[in-house]
């Protein structure tokens, strides 16, 4: 057994114990009250959702198993030569809680790296689709084609299913996609924008590396696809990636056929779409003023525009935050701290944005949260790298992304958490409800 895990398994078998007793003698136990409004608006505020892997503060934004964002890079082991630490010895930190050492972090590498050629079937599916389908569409369609390799769905059809050890048939399921979907996001990247010319991977490279080596990208840009991997992965249970996710799986299904679901749900323009979004705003505004960084009261024109049109201010708002979302911090502070990006003028636009966009929503008066969301930050430095296929930039949420939904579902398997199945009632019964009737 592989040191990861042997880890997770001795923190399976500690965790367990304390979902048993919560069960059996703390089940009534109330944790709030359904409003028709909840019912009606998105379960927003609801509490019925557990993970132990990442929690979410309206005030403070993320924690990663307890650990801030700064706190979380500066703790695990880095690349040599990077500042930003290996996506592998992130994995292994949202598993298990525990900060790998650099041994067990290379361990997960070479595991990854033996598992992250991708079947020749995965891509006949992506060449057989029109070339003009959107790459969210193709990265879920392959996916789901590899269900035909799930370790789980095959061990449950032999009859092998056992609520105890079926935690190990996902875990593999979760390893071998986490080890294919940058090679397939590099890919459909190459297929769609490159002329079809392919990059063999390079055996020396992280996961991270490796991604922007097959999409040919600069050894810079390294970093940044660690960091952005790093920084998109988990934001708890109830975003509807993760609970996508989350509800597929509760059925049984297998690791592929949850994120593929999981992946659907990221293509929304209010939830990972919103980058491609941020993107599609500022670079009309730009075109509009051939280039120039526009002049506050300009800005301010151009989104009353939007909210005036009816429509919302893409990477603007939050259904949980309530301040500015430390993952925009983060990619702020890097583009801050990038000679060339500091200047740049999209970035300087973006800035400008962060300085008006808040008051405009404020005056607008209906956004609960007037701050930036991740999806405001992100695709400027896409672009100064010279991945300015903004169509894409969701792609790249997704491989990210995967790191939270996979850990997620491998321990609800662990923990035998039960098939999601709320309950509904018709608007007759909420108007009785309400003594409306
Ligand atoms: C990775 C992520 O998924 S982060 C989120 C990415 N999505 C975006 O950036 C899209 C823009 N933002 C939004 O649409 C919203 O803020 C969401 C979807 C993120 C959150 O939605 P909610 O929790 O419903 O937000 P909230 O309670 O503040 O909404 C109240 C009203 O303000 C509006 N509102 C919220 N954010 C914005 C915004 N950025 N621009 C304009 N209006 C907004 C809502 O559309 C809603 O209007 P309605 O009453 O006419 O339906
Ligand atoms: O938490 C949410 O609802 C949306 C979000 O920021 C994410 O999923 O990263």
């Amino acid at each position: 057994m592989s040191t990861l895990k042997e880890t997770l398994f001795k923190k399976i078998q500690e965790h367990r114990p304390r979902t048993t007793k919560l069960v059996k003698e703390c089940a009534d136990v109330k944790l709030g009250d359904v409003t028709v409004g909840q019912a009606i608006g998105g379960a927003r505020g609801v509490r019925c959702l557990v993970t132990d892997i990442s929690y979410l503060d309206p005030m403070e934004g993320i924690r990663f198993r307890g650990m801030t964002i700064p706190e979380t890079f500066a703790a695990l082991p880095k690349v040599p030569g990077s500042e930003y630490p290996y996506v592998e010895g992130f994995w292994y930190l949202l598993l298990t809680g525990d900060v790998p050492t650099m041994e067990q972090t290379l361990e997960v590498v070479e595991d990854w790296k033996q598992r992250s050629a991708v079947p020749e079937y995965v891509i006949d599916v992506l060449r057989a689709l029109p070339r003009d389908s959107h790459p969210m569409a193709m990265f879920s369609a392959a996916i789901v084609a590899m269900q035909r390799e799930s370790v789980f769905a095959s061990n449950y059809a032999a009859g092998k299913f056992n609520k105890m050890t079926c935690w190990e048939d996902m875990y593999e399921d979760a390893n071998t996609l986490m080890a294919r979907l940058g090679p397939i996001g590099a890919y459909i990247y190459r297929m769609k924008y490159k002329g079809d010319t392919h990059i063999a991977p390079d055996p020396e490279l992280d996961m991270g590396g490796q991604f922007a080596h097959m999409i040919g990208q600069s050894d810079e840009y390294k970093d940044v696809a660690r960091m952005y991997f790093i920084l998109h992965s988990d934001h708890e249970s109830g975003n509807v990636s993760a609970h996508t996710t989350h509800l597929v799986a509760s059925a049984l299904s297998d690791a592929y056929y949850a994120y593929s679901a999981g992946i659907n749900g990221l293509a929304g323009p209010l939830h990972g779409l919103a980058n491609e979004e941020v993107l599609r705003w500022t670079q009309n505004f730009m075109q509009k003023l051939g280039g120039e960084v526009p002049t506050e009261e300009g800005l301010k024109e151009a989104l009353w525009a939007t909210l005036n049109s009816g429509q919302v201010i893409p990477g603007y708002g939050h259904a949980v935050l309530r301040k500015t979302d430390p993952r925009y911090t983060s990619q702020r502070e890097f583009c801050m701290n990038t000679p060339g990006l500091k200047d740049y003028p999209l970035f300087q636009l973006v800035k400008m944005i962060f300085e008006v966009a808040p008051g405009v929503l404020t005056e607008h008066g209906k956004a609960k949260n007037p701050w930036p969301n991740v999806d405001a930050q992100s695709g400027v430095i896409q672009w100064y790298y010279g991945v300015t296929e903004y169509e894409y930039y969701t792609v790249l949420f997704g491989i990210g992304r995967a790191l939270g939904c996979l850990a997620n579902i491998t321990w609800d398997r662990a923990l035998g958490y039960g098939i999601e199945r709320p309950k509904s009632l018709t608007t007759a019964m909420l108007e009785e409800a309400a003594g409306i009737a």
